[in-house]
């Protein structure tokens, strides 16, 4: 702890405790939009590889991947990475290499996870690889595992996970009720470790980031640079203030983002936006988000179940929908989308998933509040495999209705509302309006360069398509002043 005080010291942070959440991370000095707070590499990580897809285990990249010819569990991108996780991975092969092939199938990326946990624990300790003040196995065991607050059902399925630790590593010294207690802290520890466009590629425990508190009106942003995790200030944190991230997608109402965090991180979040649980306020957003859409279409009221129970009721106009037209309703979108259109866009049949996912929009634009949460989900869908389908006109249709749902659900500097500003930006390019482009690709940057910074391979071909539609709308302009 000292370590890591004096090691936090010369970031300008340091670590206290807060008695409603525990440790916390607090500044030092004051931090301003854009400056990076903390950044940290993974204490251990893996990718999420499945049967469709496969990423090398130390870069993530995706191509020219062969598997390690031992054990043919781990991917690797070539020589470089290998060399570079073979002491690690040294202890990982012969356990896998004892394993019966039917049994490897068990290895998920959670299991592997902890099995990295172990070996680099145990290498650390008889010095093969060096702890470091912010990368040793005593930050992992100060992290909260919440082991007295998990249901019963969820204890048995961390125990059986911890036996398929043991039997695969086999040490005498291991602990099994250690390791079930060491699977509860990833769940409320681990961060999903994501490209710049924030797609998910692996999972990380990063023990110093961890001790970074939650709120749904966070001060800064987590993102990753490759597979360090990068903490940013979005807004000025003044000396003294702590640093909080959101672990949530906060566009949700209060009721499911306190429902999403008690779940997986067993607390009731008290932050700015969660203290108004039941306000009007508060009441009025979670209809207009989550909610239905009045009756006449003509009206943009928001509906509040009825005083009889038989219905819903326009705040505005006072026209009341039934229960069951909606329940009809309701039931056909659930239908749809968490079964038929995941089928189609899964199999890679992007033209009927369209057409599936246009059928379900039509229902939500019945059914929702037209600045819905679910409704623009499924547009973000349908703007996605129109990329894939590289139809440019309607996909910038579909991004630009999902814009006012973005600048409503999310502050101005989300790397969400940022990405969708990137996307409006490109397609506007594609589709030569330079114009528009150039409009979008300022605002994509505004927000961007605050969140993900300027000096990743991402931002820096950002940057430059927005240097080039500047250049041509400057000789654009020239042209038609010169005629
Ligand atoms: C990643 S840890 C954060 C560091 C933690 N406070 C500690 O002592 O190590 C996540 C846990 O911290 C606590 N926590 C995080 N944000 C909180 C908040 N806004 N209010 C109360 N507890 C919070 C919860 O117990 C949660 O499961």
């Amino acid at each position: 702890m000292e370590d890591l005080q004096s090691s936090l010291k010369d970031r300008n942070l340091s670590v206290s405790t807060i008695t409603e959440k525990g440790r916390c991370l607090l500044t030092t000095r004051d931090f301003y939009p854009g400056e990076v707070i903390i950044s940290q590499e993974p204490y251990v990580c893996v990718p999420n590889n499945s049967t469709v897809e496969t990423r090398c285990d130390v870069c993530f990249k995706t191509s020219s991947l062969k598997n390690c010819s031992a054990c043919h569990v781990v991917w690797y991108c070539g020589s470089t990475c290998q060399k570079s996780d073979w002491k690690l991975h040294r202890l990982e092969c012969e356990a896998f290499s004892r394993l019966d092939k039917d049994k490897r199938k068990f290895v998920t990326p959670s299991i592997r996870l902890m099995l990295k946990l172990y070996i680099r624990r145990k290498l650390q300790s008889e010095e093969v690889i060096p702890r470091t003040a912010t990368g040793n196995y005593n930050l992992v065991e100060a992290l909260v595992a919440h082991m007295s607050d998990i249901d019963e059902k969820q204890l048995v399925l961390y125990a059986q996970m911890a036996n398929l630790v043991n039997l695969i590593l086999r040490w005498p010294e291991i602990n099994i009720k250690e390791i079930a207690e060491n699977f509860s802290k990833f769940a409320c520890n681990a961060h999903t470790i994501c490209d710049s466009e924030l797609r998910p590629l692996g999972t990380g425990l990063y023990p110093v980031i961890s001790i970074i508190n939650h709120s749904c009106l966070p001060n800064s942003v987590l993102v990753f640079e490759g597979r360090s995790a990068v903490v940013r200030a979005v807004q000025h944190i003044p000396n003294g203030s702590e640093v909080l991230i959101s672990y949530i997608e906060t566009a949700g109402s209060s009721m499911t983002r306190q429902k999403v965090l008690k779940e997986q991180y067993l607390f009731t979040c008290t932050c700015p936006r969660c203290v108004k649980v039941g306000q009007y306020d508060d009441i009025r957003e979670s209809a207009i988000l989550e909610g239905y859409r009045c009756k006449n279409e003509k009206c943009d009221g928001f509906l509040l179940r009825a005083a009889d129970g038989k219905g819903f009721e326009c705040q505005e106009c006072g026209l009341v929908r039934n229960k069951e037209e909606i329940k009809k309703i309701a039931a056909e979108v659930k239908l749809l989308s968490e079964d038929k259109a995941p089928k189609l866009s899964s199999t890679g049949n992007c033209q009927e998933a369209v057409s599936m996912y246009k059928m379900i929009e039509k229902l939500q634009t019945k059914l929702c509040h037209p600045f819905s949460i679910s409704l623009m989900q499924t547009r973000d869908k349908i703007l996605k495999l129109l990329m894939e389908l590289e139809n440019w006109r309607e996909a910038l249709e579909y991004c630009k209705l999902t814009i006012p749902v973005y600048q409503r659900v999310y502050p101005a500097i989300h790397p969400l509302l940022g990405l969708q500003y990137y996307t409006c930006g490109k397609l506007e390019w594609f589709l030569g309006d330079t114009e528009e482009a150039l409009k979008s690709l300022t605002k994509a940057v505004d927000v961007l360069r605050i969140t993900h910074g300027t000096n990743t391979p991402f931002m820096k071909e950002l940057l430059m398509k927005l240097e080039e539609a500047r250049a041509e709308v400057s000789y654009n302009n020239k042209q038609s002043y010169d005629e």
